[in-house]
Formats: C-alpha cells, sequence, structure tokens
C-alpha cells in the first residue's frame, strides 16, 4: 500500500524513507492535502471546509473532503448528503458525491443512523480516519480538504501523523485568536513540522443591513501583533450570517453570491500562499 509516488508531497519530502508512518494508496493522485483546524469546536471549521471545497470546485478544481470529525460529522448535511451511504467492494471504499461532484467520505455515510452517537475509543476512531486515506478510491484530485476533529487531540495527531497534510488553514472567532486556544493549535502544526497557510477569523463581524457597515464585536487590539509575532497571515474574516448559518438548508445555489465574494478572496490566499511552498 505504502508508495512515494502516490503521495502528495513527493515533490518536497525530506522524510526517511523507512521512519515514514504514511501509507498511500497508489491507486489514488492527490496533489495537495488541506487540514481545516480550529483549536476548539463549534467555530465555524465545518462549514469553511464546505465553502473552500465549494470554490475549489468552482474555479475548475477536481475536490474531496474527508471528514475527519468522526465524532461530530457535519459534511454530509452541509452538502445536502445526509441520507447517501458509501458503498464498497473488497478492495476499497468509494466516496459519495456531491451535486457539484466534490467527493466526500464521512462515518455519516457507513453508519445507519446519524442521530446515534459514535461510541468508540480513540484507537477506532483514529483507525477510521486512517482507512479514510488509505482504503477510499479518491482517484485524481487536485485538492483534498480534510475537516479536522476540534483541538489538539488524538485524532488530530493521527491525521497530522498519517497524512501527508500540505498545509492547515487555522479557523478562529476573534476572542479566541490572541489566546492559548490558538497557539497550542499552532505549536502543535510547528512539533508536527506542518505550515500553516493561514487564518480565517470568523464570526468577525456582522453587517448592518441598512448602511453595509461592518460592526466589530469583539474589540481585541492585539491581532495584528499576534499574527506578525507568529509569523501568520490573515487569510480573511468572515462575517456572522445567516447565509453561512443556512449552509446546511441547501439553497446555496440561491445565495451563491454573497458567499461568493465572501470565499473567492480567502481561496485566492490560500492558493497564493500554497504556491509559495
Ligand atoms: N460566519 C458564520 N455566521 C453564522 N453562523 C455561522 C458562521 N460560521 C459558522 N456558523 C454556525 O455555527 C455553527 C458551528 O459551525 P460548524 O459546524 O461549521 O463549526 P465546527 O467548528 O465545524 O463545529 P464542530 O467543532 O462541532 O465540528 C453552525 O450552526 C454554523 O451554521
Amino acid at each position: 500500500m505504502s508508495s512515494c509516488n502516490s503521495c502528495p508531497s513527493k515533490d518536497g519530502c525530506s522524510k526517511d524513507n523507512q521512519k515514514c508512518m504514511i501509507e498511500n494508496n497508489p491507486m489514488n493522485n492527490i496533489k495537495n492535502v488541506i487540514g481545516v483546524m480550529s483549536g476548539k469546536g463549534g467555530v465555524g471549521k465545518s462549514s469553511i471546509s464546505v465553502m473552500i471545497a465549494k470554490q475549489l470546485r468552482k474555479a475548475g478544481y477536481k475536490v474531496g473532503i474527508l471528514d475527519a470529525d468522526i465524532t461530530g460529522p457535519s459534511v454530509p448535511r452541509l452538502l445536502g448528503l445526509k441520507d447517501k451511504k458509501a458503498t464498497s467492494n473488497e478492495q476499497f471504499l468509494f466516496p459519495v458525491e456531491s451535486e457539484d461532484n466534490i467527493k466526500v467520505m464521512s462515518l455519516n455515510f457507513l453508519i445507519e443512523d446519524e442521530n446515534e452517537p459514535v461510541i468508540w475509543r480513540g484507537a477506532m476512531i483514529s483507525n477510521a480516519v486512517k482507512q479514510f486515506w488509505t482504503d477510499v478510491l479518491w482517484g485524481e484530485l487536485d485538492y483534498l480538504i480534510i475537516d479536522m476533529p476540534p483541538g489538539t487531540g488524538d485524532v488530530a495527531l493521527t491525521v497530522m501523523q498519517n497524512i501527508p497534510i500540505s498545509g492547515i488553514i487555522m479557523v478562529s472567532i476573534p476572542q479566541d485568536l490572541v489566546s492559548m486556544i490558538v497557539s497550542k493549535a499552532i505549536n502543535m502544526t510547528k512539533k508536527m513540522d506542518i505550515k500553516v497557510l493561514g487564518i480565517i477569523e470568523n464570526m468577525s463581524y456582522i453587517l448592518c443591513p441598512d448602511c453595509n457597515k461592518k460592526i466589530k464585536l469583539f474589540n481585541g487590539e492585539n491581532v495584528e501583533q499576534f499574527l506578525e509575532s507568529s509569523n501568520l497571515k490573515l487569510l480573511g474574516e468572515l462575517p456572522m450570517t445567516s447565509s453561512i448559518c443556512n449552509l446546511s438548508n441547501n439553497n446555496y445555489e440561491n445565495k451563491n453570491d454573497s458567499l461568493e465574494e465572501l470565499f473567492n478572496p480567502i481561496v485566492d490566499n490560500m492558493l497564493s500562499v500554497l504556491k509559495e511552498n
């Protein structure tokens, strides 16, 4: 199964082949793997993963989403795929495809009832994530977006050790950005030698519906200083808005314009940082 040839990191890899823990599926050819991470839960990681995938797809790239948030998978619902099931043969698991041809694998596609909790020990969860990398027939992808579990625990570590991540996008809300919550996550990526492409500050402001003025709810003054001292780029700020909140209602196409306006610059920034690598 292990094959450097099918590894997205093969061109810039400095790993000792004997010590590398990453197994690659030779049937897959995935050019870039982007992890979307947050210091804690509920800050918009899944919504942002889905929107980045959609924008990349719109730009013509072949895109997949690996939902590594095993105990709280929300990607299927956000893409209108919550009633779908994945199929398999003796060798592979086949991803489910969204209407706009994004390939998705999530634990929700493998369990009977999405309302049942996944009561698994850490090792089982980690194994599921590893299998989503090794056993899923992703085929050829330009970008695989990984919706990481929140925080810096066991599964985040499994993802970083077992999947050749090209870069991480850190999602934060304003109050957390200059706190130890984000610093911990950033320090984890440093220890694992994985590049942070930048930070997305979600729920950063609201837009006045009458005058379109940006209203910042949190008066943090240290953000720029924090970014500079951590040598991190702000990929973008997102408002608290109903168009993001209602993503799971799947009338994405109707409010396409505002979402596209919000996410296009973020994706452009992400791609230019990736190119610099
Ligand atoms: N910018 C935003 N404006 C309004 N609502 C938002 C915004 N971003 C996220 N939300 C809402 O916040 C909730 C949490 O979002 P989401 O599930 O994307 O976060 P998460 O970090 O992936 O959560 P978890 O850690 O549980 O996986 C959802 O109800 C989502 O609709």
